[in-house]
């Protein structure tokens, strides 16, 4: 491991006034920037806290007291030298602590992200666990967390390292028999000692570009509120937000924009939409509203058709083309206590907002939804646009090996295919994937 020439700092913990801050520093100057400003030498036993204080070197004026963690490289977060100052979080004090560290020559402020690129770069973290940790740092749910601490622990790159295991000892054979045989004698079948391993691989990667379970779960689920004007859509929105985000009236054609709400669905996470009521209109901002309201249903995971129990069993032709779209859920509005639902109404959920009638059957229905499109079990699963699209490539280089009948044609698509395979851990065309990763960190991660 080559040390880098410069030495990195920041806060790593949230900005803003707080008990207590970590600053963290990485890089060879790590140990002299801590001697300088704690006076400690030896430098405390490490990764145990030590309770030190931190004095400007310049000056010699205590900053503040805190915890000091010494983290000699290899064995940190970094595979640098890394220490950990954990100080009392005063804008004043990291500032001030900032300030005498960033004055020490080879010290420098970190980038967002450029801890967690160092770890990459010295082989500590490989890219799919670069993405975990985002994820983690990112998830807002119990099943997201749990998706992106797997991820973090390795789970998907494990996968992919096992098939380029198997699609190496593919080309391993391939390179043998081309490279040892002569030209005339070449088997028909390069691959076919492999080819039944290989044609499982190629399942295998398919069945895993196919599932969209990863992806939708790291994105949240859309469930969009569709019905005619006054059904009680935002009504229903605001119930379930448990405020009222929407404006609620009883004039038809009140809402207009999309309004968006996030909610925590038994630890699923779920875009709700309320939408401005389907009908023929001559009102050009309705109209405009209720073109974003099939514009935003047709993108969602989930639609909720409502219709006011006053008028089953008329669906109007505006909604009817959303009743039968898979996964919809039909609920009958304002079947208010002492007002029975209709006996014919059957696959309608009968729903009061007034008097909070038919919640817990609708909350059901939603979470068995959402577990079916979101569910990842203990599998790990592609969670980015990234892994399919290289999975993708992988897959139909594979294809075409399998199918190929020229050597050097069939040995080339195996080489592509573990090229592909490579990307998503971050060991070929890394550079320009890197840039967008770290971009979504935050400063002193
Ligand atoms: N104070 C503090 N808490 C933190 C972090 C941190 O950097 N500082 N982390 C920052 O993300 C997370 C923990 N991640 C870490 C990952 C690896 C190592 C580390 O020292 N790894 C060494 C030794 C491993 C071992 O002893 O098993 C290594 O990989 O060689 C430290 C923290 C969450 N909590
Ligand atoms: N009795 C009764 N009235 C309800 C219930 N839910 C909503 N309402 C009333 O129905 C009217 C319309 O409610 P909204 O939630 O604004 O309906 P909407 O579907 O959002 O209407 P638009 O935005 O115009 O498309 C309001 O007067 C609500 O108070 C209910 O469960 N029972
Ligand atoms: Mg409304």
């Amino acid at each position: 491991m080559t040390a880098r020439a410069e030495t990195i700092i920041a806060v790593a913990t949230a900005p803003g006034r707080a008990g207590v801050a970590v600053l963290r520093v990485s890089g060879p100057e790590a140990g002299p920037l801590t001697v300088a400003l704690t006076g400690r030498r030896p430098l405390p036993a490490p990764r145990l806290a030590a309770y030190a204080s931190f004095s400007d070197p310049a000056t010699g004026a205590l900053l503040d007291r805190g915890l000091l963690l010494w983290f000699p490289g290899p064995a940190s977060f970094t595979g640098e030298d890394v220490a950990e100052f954990q100080v009392h979080g005063s804008r004043a004090v990291l500032a001030a602590l900032l300030a005498a560290a960033t004055g020490f020559p080879g010290v420098r402020l970190a980038e967002p992200g450029e801890f967690t690129r160092r770890a990459f770069d010295n082989g500590k973290l490989d890219l799919t666990e670069v993405e975990g940790l985002a994820d983690l740092i990112d998830a807002e749910t119990e099943a997201q967390r749990r998706q992106a601490v797997r991820q973090l622990d390795g789970a998907l790159g494990q996968i992919i390292l096992g098939w380029q295991a198997r699609l190496m000892r593919a080309l391993a054979h391939c390179e043998a028999t081309i490279d040892f045989v002569e030209e005339e004698d070449v088997p028909d079948d390069l691959l076919s000692a492999t080819r039944p391993d290989l044609t499982a691989l190629l399942a295998e990667m398919r069945g895993q570009a196919a599932d969209g379970r990863g992806e939708r779960l790291r994105q949240g689920l859309t469930i969009v509120i569709l019905g005619p004007p006054n059904a009680g859509k935002s009504s229903l929105l605001n119930a379930l937000a448990g405020r009222e985000a929407a404006i609620v009236s009883d004039r038809a054609g009140t809402t207009r924009d999309v309004i968006e709400l996030h909610l925590d669905l038994g630890g699923y996470p779920v875009t709700l939409v309320d939408t401005a009521g389907l009908r023929a209109t001559d009102d050009p901002i309705e109209a405009e509203g209720i073109r974003r309201a099939r514009a935003r249903a047709d993108q969602a995971d989930l639609a909720l058709v409502l219709l006011d129990r006053a008028d089953w069993p008329r669906v109007p032709d505006d909604v009817a083309p959303w009743l039968d779209q898979p996964g919809t859920l039909r609920l009958l509005t304002k079947c208010d206590a002492g007002i029975a639902p209709p006996a014919d109404a059957r696959g309608w959920l009968p729903l009061s907002v007034q008097d909070g009638i038919g919640f817990d059957a609708l909350m059901q229905a939603l979470t068995e939804r959402a577990a079916a499109l979101l569910s990842t079990g203990a599998d790990p699963l592609l969670t980015r646009a990234r892994h399919r699209a290289a999975l993708d490539e992988t897959c139909a280089a594979l294809d075409r090996a399998l199918s190929g009948t020229l050597p050097e044609l069939i040995t080339e698509d195996v080489r592509l295919a573990l090229r592909g395979l490579g990307r998503i851990v971050g060991r070929v065309d890394v550079e320009d994937i890197l840039g967008l990763i770290f971009a979504e960190f935050c400063i002193g991660k």
